[in-house]
């Protein structure tokens, strides 16, 4: 395996900028996720790792090879896209050979190359069936073998998991994550599914608008997000408009007085978890708003509550079911505050979305 290094990577589409100063040390052995909206650039990144697309500037190292001229058989990267991209009329043995020979894997080694690609994702049995006689759970792992197969020095992903249900969804994500770890292999995995990266990954590079806006392991921007974008993006947060007035508090434009840890003087947003919301009827902390419940969503293992400040805004508080239980009162209309800690306040600057 090998060291993927990215160096102010950049491509334009004409006059729009799709990605731009891109730089990224990713080790050998890690596996890295892309996450962002739909058009931040994600796909367009991997392709340029991949030889597809030739970047407008910048370089990509693999391993000891400077590989950003190279073209895409000679970079030696396993890639496996969204839609399989099986060949129909070929059969699942034929359609991993066919990377081998493009490889110019010699013949004597292709079988044994096969079978070991095909034992890995459980699929030596259905190695004379069609594409067309396999569910998408088993196109995806011949998608992957074929990528396999070769041995690859990296590992592309692009969204392999968003054409499966979402049963099959975590299952193949497992199944890859165990795969990786086995090997060993670099890999890049795109997604817009903040749950799948969070869950996949070593380390996450966080994408808008063509730029990454963070890069760090999943506890890492979750619990310290760097920017409204990052906080906002990367799980649920609620947001309070204000200004700080002197140090640790922060008065929000509803007039809240609120005792923020981490509050600076250009501080604009404060952001709070759910999660870290509890309600009282007893408010013994430093932040209690008052408000009524004015919802309740049962989501099986976690319950969503939404209360109704009597400033008029809405919080959301998440609590596990078994908490939720244990309070026998939660029902809409009742009051309460909603209740937070000083330091599970996150300060931000600018506007939320
Ligand atoms: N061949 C192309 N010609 C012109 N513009 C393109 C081309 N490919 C991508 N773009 C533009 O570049 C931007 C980034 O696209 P990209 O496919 O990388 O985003 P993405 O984050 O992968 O999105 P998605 O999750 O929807 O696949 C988008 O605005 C897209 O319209």
């Amino acid at each position: 395996m090998a060291k993927v290094s990215l160096d102010r990577l950049k491509k334009q589409f004409g006059s729009s900028v799709a990605v731009s100063d891109f730089s990224l040390d990713i080790e050998d052995g890690e596996l890295v996720a892309f996450l962002g909206p739909s058009g931040c650039g994600k796909t367009t990144t991997l392709r340029m790792i991949a030889g597809f697309i030739s970047p407008s500037a910048g370089s990509i190292v693999i391993g000891d090879d400077d590989v950003t001229d190279l073209p895409v058989h000679k970079r030696n990267t396993g890639m496996v896209f969204q839609r399989y991209a099986l060949f129909p009329h070929m059969t699942v043995g034929q359609n991993v050979s066919f990377g081998l020979e493009m490889h110019k894997v010699p013949a004597s080694e292709r079988d044994k190359r096969i079978g070991d690609a095909l034992a890995m994702v459980r699929m030596e049995s259905f190695k004379d069936r069609y594409p067309r006689q396999l569910s998408g759970g088993q196109q995806q792992r011949v998608a992957i073998a074929r990528a396999l197969a070769i041995q690859p020095k990296v590992f592309l992903l692009d969204e392999p998991l968003s054409n499966l249900d979402a049963k099959l969804r975590t299952e193949v994500r497992e199944e890859i994550r165990t795969l990786q770890r086995e090997l060993g292999l670099t890999t890049i995995f795109v997604t817009h599914d903040q749950e799948e990266a969070l869950a996949i990954s070593d380390r996450m590079a966080i994408m808008y608008d063509g730029k990454v806006q963070q890069v760090g392991t999943p506890e890492a921007l979750y619990e310290n997000p760097a920017n409204l974008f990052v906080a906002d993006f990367l799980g649920k947060m609620n947001f309070f408009q204000g200004k700080t007035v002197d140090d640790g508090r922060f008065v929000t434009d509803k007039g809240h007085a609120l005792t923020v840890d981490t509050a600076r003087p250009s501080t604009t947003q404060v952001g709070v978890r759910p999660e870290r919301i509890a309600l009282s009827s007893d408010p013994a902390t430093a932040n209690a708003l008052p408000g009524e419940i004015s919802n309740i969503v049962y989501l099986g293992a976690v319950i969503d509550i939404r209360i109704r400040l009597d400033t008029g805004e809405t919080v959301s508080c998440q609590m596990p079911n078994s908490a939720a239980s244990a309070q026998p009162s939660l029902a809409t209309g009742r009051r309460v505050h909603a209740c937070f800690r000083p330091d599970d306040c996150m300060a931000f600057q600018g506007e939320a979305a």
